[in-house]
């Protein structure tokens, strides 16, 4: 069977085979791993779906081709050294000499926390209190474009699994073993992602990134909503001491 013939994509079309290429290392970097499951649950949705739906999201809202890349590589340095055993500087490297230094920066300001050789992660709280107050302080659109194309691909994941689980309280809090810090962490830390984007002054003035917080606060309100409580009671929880908001 002969396939018809492809008709070449316009020169500056915005994907080009450097995007074919990050995804190819995507999947070969997270090779094994999984989305997080309950407790005692088998793990059945590769890892490398969330890698995809970023982009997806990203690309929606108006990235760029290193945007798009930086997207399908953002946990690159986080979970690539436990599924490659490379260290998060080897996998770093490699990122920045394929797909060169906006990339690399990029995927760095996505990391919350780089797992160093023989030390353990910094305590929940910490990582993400850390996290918050770099968002507020970040002035690259960019870096906010690929972080909140994350936080709404994992934020829509959470409300279609919590509203699938059923309303009881019971139900909601065995959905939420999965995470660390439970169903009150897990809400106060995606209330207090929209305050850090929203006063981020790098997301100033660009009606894509504030369409995209907005979708990403319709979101979380949504989320707060099925598991009946407000916004100003997730963000007074006590799982993320160093409260940004
Ligand atoms: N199965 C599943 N897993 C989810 C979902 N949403 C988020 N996750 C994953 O769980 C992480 C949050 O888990 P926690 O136990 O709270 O914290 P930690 O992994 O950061 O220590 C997210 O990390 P993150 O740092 O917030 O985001 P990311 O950059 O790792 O994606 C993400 O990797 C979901 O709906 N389903």
């Amino acid at each position: 069977m002969t396939l018809p013939q492809q008709k070449q994509p316009p020169a500056d079309f915005p994907l080009t085979d450097r995007f074919t290429g990050a995804m190819r290392l995507a999947h070969e970097w997270h090779r094994g791993q999984y989305r997080k499951v309950a407790p005692g649950e088998t793990p059945t949705v590769p890892y490398l779906s969330h890698l995809l739906g970023v982009a997806s999201v990203a690309l929606e809202f108006g990235a760029t081709e290193t945007e798009a890349i930086a997207a399908l590589l953002h946990d690159a340095l986080e979970d690539g050294p436990e599924y490659t055993r490379r260290s998060a500087d080897a996998l770093h490297g490699e990122i920045r000499d394929t797909f060169g230094p906006e990339v690399a920066r990029l995927v760095k300001d996505a990391t919350d926390a780089e797992p160093q050789a023989g030390e353990e992660k910094a305590p929940w709280g910490e990582r993400k209190a850390n996290y918050l107050r770099e968002l507020e302080a970040q002035q690259s659109a960019s870096s906010l474009l690929v972080s909140a194309s994350d936080k709404l691909h994992n934020a829509r994941a959470i409300l279609t699994d919590v509203l699938t689980a059923g309303d009881s309280s019971e139900a909601r809090t065995a959905f939420f073993g999965r995470f660390k810090q439970g169903q009150s962490g897990t809400l106060q830390y995606y209330r207090l992602l929209v305050d850090a984007y929203r006063a981020a002054p790098g997301g100033r003035d660009h009606p894509r990134l504030l369409a995209l917080f907005d979708e990403l606060d319709r979101t979380v309100t949504a989320l707060e909503q099925a598991c009946g409580v407000t916004a100003e009671t997730t963000r007074n929880y006590p799982n993320i001491q160093s409260n940004t908001a």
